[in-house]
């Protein structure tokens, strides 16, 4: 018996920044969208809990109580006065410490898992409530689509959209840290006056319209500086994107993933051929988003 989620990577169209807070945690105007790159959350019956990853970065997966899915596990479990005895089995292809909220998709992917498993019949506010105290981007792991993350980025507001856009990803060698790229930004922001955070209305309604163009005149991420600061060589791969006819190249999240908007699947496609024989990248993933959120896909039998 084990029930199997999957669960989408994300891009971040605008990523607004607001000043550090006092609990260390910025203000967010947070436009998510999911992108179909997955990763396949198992969890099985055990006499312990234990965690196995698969995938080409797995080696870089922590297997103890560290993994976000592992902490969905045990949060789920307290709540409900169970005891979290779980095999969770992540088959892992978001690129990890990527910006893509690999390790947010895994702990989105448990909980809805062993909400399955155990029969706990969670309500929907209350998996994104749990989500929610794992991590700023884990509701929208759950919700999938495309939606505004304010607050920290865990208050969500479903937003719609009127087409699926191609992307290009292209993984760089190495990661970077979440909270060095924030810290960053912070840097290079000291002395000057942040504003406040606010999604783009053109932004909003090129998503609404499904229109790549106006989609690309509006895309922008303020961490972008500080990840291209921590990690230079970004800028290469994101003027290779463009020369080879992206609509928009951007860093993705806190990077070091690098993301393109193409026009077409064709053109998404000849922009990853770019990518890989620039050298620029270790790997390229052409998909497109809107991706549904956490999904069971093999419910318990
Ligand atoms: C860069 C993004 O991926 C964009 O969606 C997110 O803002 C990061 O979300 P996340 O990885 O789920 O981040 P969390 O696990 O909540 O926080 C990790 C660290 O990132 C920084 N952090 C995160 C979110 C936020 N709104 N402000 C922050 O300053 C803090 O240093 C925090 O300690
Ligand atoms: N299930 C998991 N998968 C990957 N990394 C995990 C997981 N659980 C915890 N981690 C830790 O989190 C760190 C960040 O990994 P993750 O892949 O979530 O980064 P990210 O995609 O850049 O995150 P985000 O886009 O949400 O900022 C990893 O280096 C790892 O130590």
């Amino acid at each position: 018996m084990s029930v199997t989620v999957r669960v989408p990577a994300k891009v971040n169209v605008q990523l607004a920044v607001g000043a550090a807070r006092p609990d260390g945690f910025h203000d967010l105007a947070n436009v998510f969208l999911a992108v179909g790159l997955y990763d396949e959350v198992t969890v099985t019956p055990a006499a312990e809990l234990k965690i196995t990853c698969s995938g080409p970065d797995a080696h870089q997966v922590p297997l103890d109580a560290s993994n976000l899915a592992a902490r969905a596990a045990i949060a789920l479990a307290a709540r409900h006065g169970l005891a979290p005895d779980v095999h969770i089995h992540i088959a892992k292809d978001i690129p990890v410490a990527g910006g893509m909220a690999g390790g947010s998709a895994d702990g989105a992917g448990a909980l809805l898992a062993c909400d399955t498993l155990w029969g706990t019949g969670a309500s929907r506010t209350e998996l994104l409530e749990i989500c929610a105290e794992l991590g700023s981007d884990v509701p929208f792991s759950l919700l999938g689509g495309a939606a505004l993350g304010t607050g920290r980025g865990e208050l969500l507001e479903p937003l719609p959209v009127g087409g699926s856009f191609h992307w290009v990803f292209a993984l760089a060698d190495g990661g970077l840290s979440t909270p060095a790229v924030y810290g960053e930004f912070d840097r290079l922001t000291a002395g000057t006056d942040v504003p406040a955070p606010a999604a783009k209305p053109e932004l909003l309604a090129a998503l609404r319209a499904g229109d790549a163009t106006a989609l690309a005149a509006s895309v922008v991420n303020d961490l972008q500086p500080a990840a291209l600061s921590l990690f230079p060589a970004l800028a290469r791969t994101l003027a290779v994107g463009s020369a080879a006819g992206a609509l928009a190249s951007l860093v993705s999240g806190s990077g070091p993933t690098t993301a393109f908007l193409a026009k077409s699947a064709e053109s998404a496609e000849e922009v990853a051929s770019a990518l890989l024989a620039s050298g620029t990248c270790r790997a390229v993933r052409v998909t497109s988003g809107p991706a549904p959120g956490a999904t069971v896909v093999a419910p318990a039998v």
